[in-house]
Order: structure tokens, then C-alpha cells, then sequence
């Protein structure tokens, strides 16, 4: 069995978000290890009753929403859910995030942009006042993608080739993951506009205004968030 993230602070948020569930709804499944505690919970729920459905934004969620039988289905079915839950790696004061420290941007950035609302989960480390000090998970074709990194890099970013156990890591979708350090990002929405031009580039981990809610928990104990309309 996977070895998960035991943070007291990303279990408690992702637990949290179960409160927010109602039966009947058709759910976006997001992924990392603070919605793991949602999941597992999710499936506590499920066996007594709750009737739901998952759309699973990565193949580790598939995964793990199997192992905690929590019913999946997919676009074929539905083509928009109710909710959306999530994890992010950072959130800055207008619930901007960074996204895509596992890999899974761009079927979370499907999933998450296709919900009635999207609840971050997250503990208290993942607050920031502004993007940037996680490098940016930009998500590349592998073709080209050395013409695509030096087009990033002529933006003013160092881009990093990820790599897992020394091989080159490949998404869900058979892409790279160039991660591009832009020092802080003053203009979210700008730079991923100007990323999204270039050839090559499939997506950005940079989610904006898609957040509706966000749960952290730290020293203060659980926060539930709502971003102002
Ligand atoms: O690709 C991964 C996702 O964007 C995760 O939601 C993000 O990295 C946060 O993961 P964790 O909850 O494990 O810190």
C-alpha cells in the first residue's frame, strides 16, 4: 500500500470537506495527498449510504476512490458536477493557486473548471500573499519540448526538465512536466495567458478564479474560507 502524507493539519482540511457533500451529488475527485483524507472519509460515507459519484482527476485517485468504493463515473455520463474537491500547493489572498506538485494539472484544471463550485483543501503551509515560490508546473508536450523550455526560459523563468527515481516523468495524458521557477508571479492570469500562447505548452497549474472555498487547517485549527463574491 502507497505510503500517504500523515500531516495531521492536511487531514484534518481534507476530512473537513466532507461536510460539504450531499447525497445525490456527482463529485470532482481531485488529487495529492491532503484530499486522500477526503477520499477515505468519503468512502466511510458511502458505506453507510451516502449516494455519490466520482470523477477521478488522476490515475492515483482512480486508485484510491476503488480502493474506498466510492462509485466513479465519467464525461461520457456527466459533463458537469456539483463539486469539486481539491488540494493545491499554494493559495494566494484572492484564491489564486498553484497547482500540479503531483503531475495531475491538467485533468484537475478539466474536473475542477467543469464543478458548480471547487473547495480547496489544505493546510496552513500552502497560504502565500503572492504565487511564485513553488515553481510553476507548466505541462508540455514531450515533442519539442527543449524548443518549448527555451521559450519559457526567454520569459524570465528557469525551467526544470521533472524527473522522478532518474527517469523523465510523464503524466496521466503521455506529457512532461517542465517546472518553471518565475521568482514571484505579479500577474497570475497574465502570465498563464502569455504560457498558453506557446506552442507546446498543453496547461499551466496556475488555476484562477475557479476557487470558491477553501479549508485549512494549522494553528488556528480548521478555517473555512469563502471568497467574496
Ligand atoms: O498535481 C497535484 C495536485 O495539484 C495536488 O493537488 C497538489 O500538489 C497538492 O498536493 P498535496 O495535497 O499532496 O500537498
Amino acid at each position: 500500500m502507497e505510503k500517504i502524507d500523515g500531516d495531521l493539519n492536511k487531514k484534518a482540511a481534507g476530512e473537513k470537506a466532507v461536510e460539504f457533500i450531499k447525497d445525490g451529488m456527482v463529485l470532482g475527485l481531485g488529487s495529492g495527498s491532503t484530499v486522500y483524507w477526503t477520499l477515505k472519509k468519503l468512502g466511510e460515507l458511502v458505506e453507510q449510504g451516502l449516494n455519490v459519484k466520482g470523477i477521478p482527476s488522476s490515475k492515483r485517485t482512480e486508485g484510491w476512490a476503488k480502493d474506498f468504493n466510492i462509485p466513479l463515473t465519467d464525461f461520457s455520463q456527466v459533463q458537469s458536477m456539483d463539486l469539486a474537491i481539491d488540494g493545491a500547493d499554494e493559495i494566494d489572498k484572492d484564491f489564486n493557486l498553484t497547482k500540479g506538485g503531483g503531475g495531475s494539472l491538467v485533468r484537475e484544471k478539466i474536473v475542477d473548471a467543469n464543478s458548480q463550485k471547487l473547495i480547496i483543501v489544505a493546510d496552513q503551509s500552502k497560504l502565500v500573499s503572492q504565487l511564485g515560490k513553488f515553481p510553476l508546473p507548466v505541462e508540455v508536450l514531450p515533442f519539442g519540448w527543449e524548443v518549448t523550455a527555451r521559450k519559457i526560459s526567454e520569459m524570465g523563468a528557469t525551467p526544470v526538465l521533472r524527473e522522478r527515481e532518474g527517469s523523465v516523468f510523464v503524466s496521466n495524458n503521455g506529457n512532461y512536466i517542465l517546472d518553471c521557477d518565475f521568482n514571484l508571479i505579479a500577474d497570475p492570469g497574465l502570465l498563464h495567458k502569455e504560457l498558453k500562447q506557446l506552442l507546446g505548452v498543453v496547461e499551466t497549474g496556475l488555476f484562477i478564479n475557479i476557487t470558491d472555498t477553501i479549508i485549512i487547517s494549522g494553528d488556528k485549527g480548521i478555517e473555512v474560507l469563502h471568497k467574496k463574491k
